[in-house]
């Protein structure tokens, strides 16, 4: 399974000789000698000059607007740890094939072999003229957090961790439904988070933002539960979550926890474990690509358990597929000039309510034939449902002009809305 996996992967990245996964396809006439002297020189001065007395029109005669970066170092690829950065560039020009294919942005991937977060920031800094937007990926913590947290600061295009923040929308999502489903309230539920990484820290974090008591929550990392006091393997972003409870590994904290969050390592939660947790608990077990817990195992060992994991191949995948796309639609859209928490919430808010609403045959058939519908096995949308752009993107631009940070403010929002499926027609046939 894993040989053939590989086959078909390796060959599928090669495909008809062709390497790698994008490419860049100009969108005006190059076809006459009129036409080049518009392109390039001498029209292309014109821009030029105009551009550098209105630097607004960049946006009116260049792709800045609809072009995102999507930059990494290599330092943690997916699950696969630190790779390099040349070992990334699959895992970009991936993101910048679901950018375009799910929201019709366009992305140059950019592999920065730099792991100093100072220079690191420098290097992106001096990139963003290029770009609409940065989205920063597979950047391991917790350098993550100061390089977001600095470009953030002082770049005036939306900078964005992808693996912060998108799993954490996703993962707040399908919290949010579990909970309804299972008739439990976000305030009430003991949360565990098992991985204090770029992840674990931002999901802890989101979870507050949209309910879960801080105090409810224990987080652990690989030396066990983080609480008050703890002198090893500290960050000031572990210690916010340090527990006061007498817990100090994950087995203890497990018992009579509602909510495990799992950004770990495979096979660390056992079915002791899972048989401690509360009546009807939710397991979001996202190591990839084997989880926390065994799928099967899992399922046979308490029948009233809501289960997510990372893959594709069983119900309740939470990936960030859900997210970055969609989010980004929106803020370029009204021209954000920073992703807000409340941008952040909206996108949560948006896909929730979609996975209540009833599935379109063509999401069914994109996956062979399932039935979806609200409940224990189906939390969150499907990445293939075309609605998901009209639900996340109009609520994430809805938010940025309620927060004030668009520069562009929509009024009309049907009008928007209908835009986005028009411009998306393409894709869906
Ligand atoms: O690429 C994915 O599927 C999710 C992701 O960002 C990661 O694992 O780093
Ligand atoms: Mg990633």
């Amino acid at each position: 399974m894993n040989d053939d996996l590989k086959e078909r992967a390796l060959a599928y990245h090669c495909l008809d000789g062709v390497p790698g996964k994008v490419s860049v396809v100009p969108t005006k006439p190059c076809q006459t000698a009129s036409d080049l002297g518009l392109a390039y020189t001498p029209g292309v001065a014109k821009p030029v000059l105009a551009i550098e007395e209105n630097p607004e029109d960049a946006y009116k005669y260049t792709s800045k607007g609809n072009l995102v970066a999507v930059i990494s170092n290599g330092t943690a690829i997916l699950g696969l740890g630190d790779r390099g950065a040349l070992a990334s560039k699959p895992v970009m020009e991936g993101k910048g094939v679901l950018f375009k294919r799910f929201a019709d942005i366009d992305v140059f991937d950019i592999e920065v072999d730099e792991k100093d977060p100072d220079k690191l920031i420098e290097i992106v800094k001096a990139l963003s003229p290029t770009f609409g937007g940065v989205n920063l990926e597979d950047i391991k913590g917790p350098e993550c957090f100061k390089v977001e947290q600095e470009l953030i600061k002082i770049c005036p295009i939306p900078i964005f961790h992808d693996d912060q923040h998108g799993t954490a929308i996703i993962a707040t999502a399908g919290m949010m439904n579990a909970c309804e489903i299972v008739g439990k309230t976000l305030a009430d539920i003991r949360v565990v988070v098992n991985g204090a990484g770029a992840a674990g820290i931002s999901c802890a974090k989101m979870f507050v933002a949209a309910g879960v008591k801080r105090e409810h929550i224990v987080m652990c990392d690989s030396k066990g539960v983080i609480y008050k006091g703890r002198a090893k393997g500290m960050t000031p972003e572990k210690e916010e979550f340090a527990t006061e409870r007498e817990v100090r590994t994950l087995a203890e904290a497990m018992v009579d926890a509602d909510f495990f969050m799992g950004l770990s390592v495979a096979d660390c939660v056992t079915a002791e474990m899972l048989l401690s947790m509360a009546k009807d608990p939710v397991v979001f077990a996202m190591s990839n690509p084997n989880p926390e817990i065994d799928y099967e195992l899992a399922v046979s060992t308490r029948s009233d358990l809501i289960m997510a994991t990372g893959r594709s191949d069983y119900p309740n995948q939470i990936n960030n597929v859900l997210g970055f796309p969609f989010i980004f639609r929106g803020a370029l859209d009204v021209r954000a000039s920073r992703i807000t928490e409340g941008m952040k919430m909206a996108a949560a808010l948006a896909l929730a309510k979609l996975a209540k609403e009833s599935v379109p045959a063509s999401v069914e058939k994109a996956y062979g034939g399932t039935k979806f519908s609200f409940g224990r096995n189906y939390i969150v949308p499907k990445p293939f449902d075309p609605r998901v752009i009209e639900y996340e993107a109009v609520a994430v631009a809805k938010a940025a002009c309620e927060e004030g940070v668009a520069l562009h403010p929509i009024t009309d929002w049907e009008a928007y809305r209908a835009s986005l499926v028009k411009r998306m027609e393409k894709y869906w046939k």
